[in-house]
Formats: C-alpha cells, structure tokens, sequence
C-alpha cells in the first residue's frame, strides 16, 4: 500500500517512521510519503492561507498549493505507461481529508481502506480547506474524496488524526502486525468492546485473576470473555449493541 500525506507539517507525521509502521515500510509493506504543502505555494512567502469570504475570524487555506500537489501526486500515475499497463495497480488514490464535519472513521471504515492500494491525506489545518479543492479533486482529477472525522470534538489540523487512521488502517494491512490472530479479538472487531485482559502474577496485592481464566477449560474461558464484553460494552457503548450479533448472553453459570 502507497500512503501520501499532504501537510504543511511534515514533522508532526515523524512518528510513522516508528514502529510497526515503520518497520512495515522497512519490508516494503507499506511506502509512506510525507509531503510538504509549502513547496507548493510558489509565492515568495510561501503562502498557504488568506482571509476568508464573507467575513469571520481565522484564515482559510489557499486553493492553488492544494492544486499544484494534487496534480504532482496523481499526474505521473494518470496516463503513465506503467500505470496504463498495470491495470491492477491504482491510476489515483482516494483523497481522505480528515475533518470535524466528515463521516466516522470506524473500525469497519478502516478495513474497507486497507484494501485500497493507494491512500492520500490532505491535512487540513486554520479554518478549513477551500471548498473548490474538494471540487476540483473530484471532478477534474477524478479521485473519490471522503471527508472522516475521528469523533466530535476539535482539533486545530488533521496532522493528529492521519496518524491515528494511518495507524488503525496499516496495521490491517495483510503482513504488518506478525500475528494477525491478536486482530481477531479486538474491540470493534466483533462490534463489542473487547474483555478484561489479565497476567502473571495470578495474585496481586490482594486482586487474584479470575479463577477461570487459570482453569484451562477452553470453552468456560471464551463464553466468560463473551459475557465480559457484552458486559463491557452495556456499561459504556450500548450505541453499539444493535448492531452486533449478540449470542451467548451473560449467565450466572460462569463464575468470575
Ligand atoms: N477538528 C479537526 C480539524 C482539522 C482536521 C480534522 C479535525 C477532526 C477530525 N476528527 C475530528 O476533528
């Protein structure tokens, strides 16, 4: 998977150099090119935002820059004699612009994204991107655009949450997280939040583990897990409980 991302803070996305990321770049599982949006304002202040119409306070950011990158990230790939005789490999990337007004990025949203063989991120950062940029991406450069937000609540610029999506998106990528069984039991996996984790010691400070989590009995272990999480998710996401395909409910047969 091909990842760019376009910011007018290339350090703030350093962090993907680290880690799992970092070492899936390294056996080329993943190719991340960070951006800087500045080397495409060619004014000789650089610059990448002005005064909004109609009044109101903060800055908006310039449509030119946001042009000029678009265009020098998908131009080689349009037309290009590779791109047209690779048929499998994406002419474009889907543009993903993260920002307050946007659809959720959910766990689902991630999957579906880390099918995709080419990812763009425009980090927005002010008062917004404007509006033509998102036209333009879409009807003259072809690209599917997807406005996500991470939640409700404000950031100053979509820097933090490229990382975040970066993050829950890579790490689905087939060969990025060494054991792909650690991805089965996760929260949102199965549309709960996940169980209680627990390790050595079995007693501390007066808290012992559940004793059938100690017992080895395979079966009493998983349903206990299932009603944990199902427990879990009552307590602090009921919202998600239409949604997942609930079986097995809470019994008093299992002891803790
Ligand atoms: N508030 C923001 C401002 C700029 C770019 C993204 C966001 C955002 C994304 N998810 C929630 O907020």
């Amino acid at each position: 998977m091909r990842i760019d991302v376009l910011t007018i803070f290339p350090q703030y996305l350093a962090p993907l150099e680290l880690s799992l990321i970092g070492k899936a770049q390294r056996d080329g599982l993943l190719d991340v090119r960070v951006h800087d949006l500045r080397e495409f304002a060619h004014d000789r202040h650089r610059t990448v935002d002005d005064t909004p119409y109609g009044g109101g306070a903060g800055m908006v950011m310039k449509p030119e820059p946001w042009a000029a990158a678009l265009d020098a990230l998908v131009a080689p790939a349009k037309g290009s004699a590779v791109a047209v005789a690779s048929a499998s490999a994406s002419a474009t990337p889907l543009l993903i612009v993260p920002g307050p007004a946007g659809r959720p990025f959910t766990q689902a949203f991630a999957a579906e994204l880390a099918t995709r063989p080419w990812l763009a991120f425009a980090c927005g950062r002010y008062e917004g991107i404007d509006e033509r940029v998102y036209e333009y991406a879409a009807d003259d450069l072809g690209l599917r655009v997807e406005v996500v937000s991470l939640g409700d609540y404000v950031l100053n610029g979509g820097e933090v949450a490229v990382l975040a999506m970066v993050e829950a998106i890579a790490r689905l990528v087939p060969g990025v997280v060494g054991n792909a069984e650690s991805l089965v039991e996760e929260s949102h996996s199965d549309g709960l939040l996940e169980y209680p984790v627990y390790t050595k010691p079995a007693s501390w400070r007066g808290r012992d583990v559940p004793p059938v989590l100690l017992g080895g009995d395979h079966g009493r272990i998983a349903a206990w897990r299932r009603e944990r999480s199902i427990e879990r998710t009552v307590a602090r996401r009921p919202d998600l409980l239409p949604a997942a395909a609930l079986t097995g409910l809470p019994s008093d047969d299992v002891e803790g």
